[in-house]
């Protein structure tokens, strides 16, 4: 009976969970958006709404109306300054965005109001409800429920039944539609922040009577909001809601039952994830939307430019006066951080929230080691180090499942859960004294900073060089271009061999182990370990600034430590007396410089470089030349290898079917195709033929047995079937956009061993084609474009090189899905040569989902046509144009079609 009472008890803090997801949900169907500063928004209206009830005496009832008003309006007005400009940044610039406002109003706040708790007196009623003998519930609590139902029962409406909610589900996929419907996709967009804003302020006004005031805890209640709308699919109001009073309750219970500090909120927070994890899919669906992406660099200035830039330290250290030290002590350790989160999240496109946590674990473990048993410096950075990784790999497996703002939510979660259940916890951290760490000595040279503070940073500056070196070899060699094909496009990456999977756990485990090392250097320098500098809220402030810098560059970790707290930039500032507002500057100079370089200063400034080189080149071409992208070596193929390398043999599908729901879009689909044959799989729209190569590729989970030769392939994951001879090219082209067309073609099949990744680490090989890509860029045509950028080449050509990169691989079977669309006539008999080249001269089997008739009754050797998902016919072209149940289907008409007369 307790168990529902505390349960009881804890549904009126989940009625704020659940109405603060609502505002979520609103901003994320509208635009795409996760808003992390939803917390914060409600923690200022708390404020505000305490000093007009307390201080201006106005009535409670008007005081909630007037400050979700004012939020609903500062949310429009957050709409039209930053979100508005900011529509075609990548997502993460814009979730960025949105923690630049988080960070801002919660030193606005702090600066304004002071940093103490304060307790409210309740407005709302304080007497009790009986329940069953001794038990009873405040009816402040049922009024919460109450509201939260009502909210929620208007939302539902509105989205589902009015024009408002059929405007909005179009806003972010289609604002073109919006338009043509009627509507202004910008005013649809801003009536939903409106909507979320005073959502999050209506919490902040029901929620203080419960809490207080609090300038640090308040803005993390968008960590339980998240898990709610993460609940909800961020779709869903009612099941938002639901999940807000299961959060709630949950929380609740717990709490009567652990006494230890955060478990009340890690446990149903981690359950929350654990739930979404395992509904989660371990490669997006086709119709996922691809989120925009940060740009990433080519680390061009490589090995001189990380040695430069240490070197400048190192210098400005030893040469300048004493006070220099510190802060370039303080950016060098936060510019190594900094590059964890490039790696893992500019690199392998994952949003983590969590990079101090990895620190702050790998530091209490360090720290533990040299308190209790002594332990030097290097052995403890080591530590630290190494033990960061399996905390790295943790946090790794919701980014095997989920991707996107889904992953940020849980990472956040997991941070704070961290934060709470570890570096809040007295006794392993040692409490207010904290853990003394002894000495500091390396080899027995003394690194003290109150001694030798120079020499600290002398140790920084070499983990720095190190890390630097590490990140210009990863950007560089075949793991750098792995892990691009993978933030590009998780499906292709996995159709050419690569392990998605393996690729994501090594980039976390890296960065865990730079995150660690940072950890250690950073609690250990003054001899007493502390872990307060690794809360979830540092955590937001280093992604931001490091996104502000430009995420995928190296120089984006470097702005990072030259803006963090303590470095270069804020120590400067301090001596102008402004220091106290160095966050709130922060925040504004991130939002600000967003909406003005969405890429981040570091991109945005390589840009503007090139611009001007160009410019110059063309005035003083003699003098000037454009520097040009290395193009990947591509000396004449050899055909006869490339040949040699191709295993002749049959794919052989059996009772394939697949089912999304209700829709049976295969059904006990049955085909072979044998070396040197080409098989055209036709049907009308919807008929199943991209299904059915999904399927056969291993991308949609599907019933029945692929064989290819001898061997059962279809229990094995996609790289995997890709390995054994399986290759294919997509609807949609899928290149993978940061890779020039080169190493688009090379980057699947330039090996994957670990053995191999440890040596690129240390000395990157020269990247290069092997002998059947060579032959599929020549045979293709590809030379002259091989250091283009997908972007830069036309939409042909394009078609070719999402070919080419199957071919690369010298695979057995090649299914190709609508490798004409698109093309021009002249395009299309360049293709037809080229297919008939692959079947016959290098003996692929190959199967051709295609509309284009014409084409296919001229290549295809047999046909087999589909509809509904099942197969229709099986036949020779003339065949299948006389089949009447065909005619009636697909190619319609009175007259059979003979090859060269068939319209596309
Ligand atoms: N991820 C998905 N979720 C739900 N239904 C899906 C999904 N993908 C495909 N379908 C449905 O499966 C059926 C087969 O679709 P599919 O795209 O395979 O047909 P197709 O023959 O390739 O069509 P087209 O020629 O237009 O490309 C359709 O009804 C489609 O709406």
């Amino acid at each position: 009976m307790n168990v529902l009472l505390y349960a009881i008890i804890g549904l009126g803090g989940g009625a704020i969970y659940g109405l603060l997801a609502q505002g979520i949900v609103a901003v994320y169907r509208s635009s795409g958006v996760l808003n992390f500063a939803q917390g914060a928004i409600a923690m200022a209206a708390a404020y505000v709404f305490v000093d007009l009830h307390t201080r201006f005496s106005i009535p409670a009832a008007a005081s909630v109306a007037i400050v979700t008003a004012l939020a609903a309006l500062f949310g429009v007005l957050f709409h039209f300054l930053v979100m508005a400009p900011m529509r075609r940044a990548s997502t993460l610039a814009r979730v960025a965005a949105t923690l630049g406002l988080f960070i801002t109003l919660q030193s606005a706040v702090a600066l304004h109001y002071g940093t103490d708790s304060r307790l409210v007196h309740s407005y709302l009623p304080s007497s009790a409800v009986h329940l069953w003998s001794g038990a009873a519930v405040g009816v402040d609590r049922l009024i919460l429920v109450a509201i939260a139902i009502v909210v929620t029962a208007i939302a539902w409406y509105a989205y589902r039944f009015t024009q408002f909610g059929r405007l909005t589900a179009g806003v972010w996929h289609d604002p073109d539609a919006v338009a043509a419907l009627g509507g202004s996709p910008r005013l649809v967009a801003a009536a939903n922040w409106a909507a979320g804003s005073g959502l999050a302020g209506l919490c902040g006004c029901l929620i203080v009577p419960l809490t207080g005031l609090q300038t640090e805890t308040l803005p993390m209640l968008v960590v339980p909001a998240v898990a709610a709308a993460i609940a909800g699919g961020f779709s869903s109001f009612p099941g938002a809601l639901a999940a807000g009073l299961v959060l709630g309750a949950a929380e609740s219970v717990v709490s009567n039952y652990i006494s230890t500090p955060g478990w009340a909120q890690a446990v149903p927070f981690l359950g929350i994830a654990a739930l979404f994890v395992a509904r989660g899919r371990s490669l997006p669906v086709r119709a996922e939307i691809q989120e925009a992406l940060p740009k990433v660099g080519r680390a061009a200035f490589g090995r001189t430019g990380v040695l430069g830039a240490v070197a400048a330290l190192f210098l400005a250290a030893h040469l300048g006066p004493a006070s220099w030290v510190g802060p370039i002590t303080t950016t060098s350790m936060v510019a190594i951080v900094g590059l964890s989160i490039v790696l893992v999240t500019g690199y392998a496109g994952q949003l983590t929230l969590a990079p101090y946590a990895l620190s702050g674990i790998g530091a209490l473990l360090a720290a533990n080691a040299a308190h209790s048993w002594g332990w030097p410096l290097v052995p403890s950075l080591l530590v630290g180090a190494f033990t960061a990784v399996p905390a790295g790999l943790l946090v790794a497996i919701p980014a095997l499942r989920t991707r996107g703002a889904s992953l940020a939510a849980i990472t956040l979660a997991l941070g704070v859960v961290v934060n709470d259940v570890a570096f809040n916890n007295t006794d392993w951290t040692g409490g207010f004294t904290g853990l003394t760490t002894g000495p500091l000595s390396v080899f027995g040279w003394s690194v003290d900073t109150a001694l030798h503070p120079v020499r600290y940073a002398d140790l920084v500056l070499v983990i720095l060089l190190l890390v630097g070196l590490l990140m210009v070899h990863i950007r560089k060699g075949a793991f750098g271009r792995r892990l691009l094909a993978v933030r590009g496009n998780e499906r292709a990456a996995a159709s050419i061999g690569i392990s998605v999977r393996s690729a994501k756990l090594v980039a976390f485990s890296l960065a865990a182990f730079i995150a660690g090392l940072y950890g250690v250097l950073a609690s250990f320098q003054t001899g007493v370990a502390t872990f307060t500098g690794f809360s979830a809220f540092s955590s937001i402030l280093l992604v931001g600034t490091v996104v502000l810098g430009g995420v995928g560059y190296g120089g984006g970790a470097v702005v990072g430590g030259v803006i963090a707290t303590g470095g270069i930039v804020s120590t400067w500032l301090g001596f102008t007396g402004i220091a106290d507002y160095l966050p709130l500057i922060s925040g504004l100079a991130l939002m600000l410089t967003l909406v003005i370089q969405p890429s981040g200063i570091v991109p945005e400034t390589f840009a503007a470089w090139r611009r001007t080189g160009l410019l110059l080149a063309e005035r003083f071409p003699a003098a000037i030349r454009p520097r040009r992208r290395r193009a990947v070596p591509h000396e004449a193929g050899e055909p006869e290898k490339a040949v040699a390398r191709v295993r002749p043999l049959e794919l052989r599908v059996e009772d394939l079917g697949v089912r999304f729901g209700e829709v049976r879009a295969v059904e006990e689909l049955s085909l072979t195709v044998r070396p040197g044959e080409i098989l055209g799989l036709i049907g009308p729209n919807g008929a199943g033929k991209t299904t059915a190569i999904d399927a056969i590729s291993g991308l949609v989970p599907a019933r029945g047995r692929v064989f290819l030769g001898d061997e059962v392939i279809s229990d094995r994951p996609p790289h995997r079937r890709a390995g054994t001879g399986l290759a294919r090219s997509f609807q949609g082209i899928e290149l993978f956009d940061d890779l020039t067309i080169g190493e688009n073609v090379m980057v699947g099949h330039e090996g994957g061993r670990l053995g191999g990744l440890l040596m690129d680490l240390v000395r990157p090989a020269r990247s290069e084609l092997s002998a059947t890509g060579r032959a599929a860029v020549g045979l293709f045509g590809l030379e002259r474009c091989s250091a283009d950028m997908p972007g830069e080449i036309s939409f042909g050509r394009r078609r070719l090189v999402g070919i080419a990169r199957a071919v690369a691989g010298a695979p057995s079977v090649l299914l190709l899905d609508e490798p004409a669309a698109g093309l021009g006539p002249g395009e299309v008999q360049e293709l037809i040569v080229l297919l008939r080249r692959l079947a016959r001269e290098w003996g692929m089997a190959v199967v051709l989902v295609e509309h284009h008739m014409e084409m296919v009754m001229t290549v295809c050797d047999r046909i087999q046509v589909m509809n509904l998902g099942r197969t229709l016919a099986v036949g020779t072209a003339q065949e299948i144009e006389r089949h009447p149940a065909v005619r009636a289907a697909y190619l319609g008409g009175d007259e059979p079609r003979t090859p060269g007369t068939v319209p596309s």
